[in-house]
């Protein structure tokens, strides 16, 4: 099936894609976006500077509709979100967002309820639109460049006003291999300290439940869960916190799950690997210490 790719410049999100793409092509299309070379080799690529998604939809309808695309793949991204609907209505296409996996016969997967239930669709009709959950595909590997059509023809509908970039201690919680995350069981702000340092020392991020959120203790950027970020680490330390389905629905694709907690019947067990029932204040110092002393 023909397909094109559309993406930021971004090498682990294109590369996800591409290992997407291998279920319907063998050399997918692509409209990057972004400065610099788009990396990867690809069939046909036609390349914006940064832009609004809203800005882009006939421009990017118009090549769908020229070239005869029958698979639109995006990321689970502000410009894959921002783009799939626009798309969907300007092409009269079906779109299912968040897919996590493709099976044969153009069967994919998407979780409902919070990842409580997993969604089928059978795709019956071309062009289909689909945005993939980051972290769910490994990515392929992208060697060389392409030589992109510049597009320069945008849309004026929506103006950029201003761009604030999210203040990241370090590594986006997005791309993390550990997370750190606390919960309200923290107590007070100042204890995250202690989970900060335990992920530094770990080279991974800090999260956090809405429970901490709600307390601001953390930042609203930081929380994981069905209204906040959706994470896949390799280990996941939970600390603190009770495992709402809420939040269990942000880390269902964590590889090991850590969970540390002084209740013994705190649903969090239910999702971890290893669990340690304590108060954190006793294991996180001793943890972060081994892991010094491991180094
Ligand atoms: C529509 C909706 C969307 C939501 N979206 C999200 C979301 O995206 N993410 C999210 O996280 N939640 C979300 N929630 C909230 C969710 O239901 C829970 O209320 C929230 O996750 C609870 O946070 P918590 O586990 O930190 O707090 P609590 O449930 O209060 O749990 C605190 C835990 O800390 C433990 N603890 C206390 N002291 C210590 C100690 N000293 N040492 C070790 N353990 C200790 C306790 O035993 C307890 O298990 C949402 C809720 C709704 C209704």
């Amino acid at each position: 099936m023909k397909t094109l790719i559309i993406e930021n410049i971004d090498l682990k999100k294109i590369g996800e894609l591409v290992t997407v793409s291998k279920q319907f092509c063998d050399a997918p299309d692509i409209i990057a976006l972004g400065e610099g070379d788009i990396p990867g080799s690809f069939g046909k690529a036609w390349q914006f500077g940064q832009a609004v998604p809203a800005n882009l939809v006939s421009t990017v309808s118009n090549i769908i509709k020229q070239e005869n695309y029958e698979v639109i793949l995006m990321s689970v991204s502000t410009l894959g979100s921002g783009l799939a609907g626009p798309l969907s209505a300007a092409l009269a296409a079906p779109a299912v967002t968040e897919v996590t996996a493709i099976h044969p016969d153009l069967v994919v997967d998407r979780p409902v309820y919070g990842g409580k239930a997993i969604i089928q669709h059978k795709i019956e009709s071309t062009p289909t639109i689909l945005t993939i959950r980051r972290k769910y595909f490994e990515p392929a590997q992208l060697d060389g460049t392409t030589a992109a059509t510049a597009l320069d023809a945008v849309e004026d509908k929506v103006t950029l006003v201003a761009e604030t970039h999210e203040q990241t201690d370090g590594i986006p919680l997005e791309d993390a291999n550990v997370i750190v995350s606390g919960g309200r069981g923290i107590g007070d702000p100042e204890n995250f300290s202690m989970l900060q340092e335990m992920a530094h020392q770990l080279n991974g991020a800090v999260g956090a439940s809405r429970g901490a959120v709600d307390e601001g203790w953390a930042s609203p950027t930081k929380q994981i869960g069905q209204t906040g970020k959706i994470v896949a680490p390799s280990v996941y330390f939970a600390v603190g916190i009770s495992g709402a389905s809420q939040h269990l629905a942000g880390i269902a694709n964590s590889k090991c799950v850590v969970a540390i907690n002084k209740d013994e019947d705190a649903n969090i067990f239910n999702r971890a690997r290893f669990g340690v029932v304590c108060d954190y204040k006793k294991i996180v110092p001793i943890l972060t210490q081994a892991i010094m002393e491991g180094k």
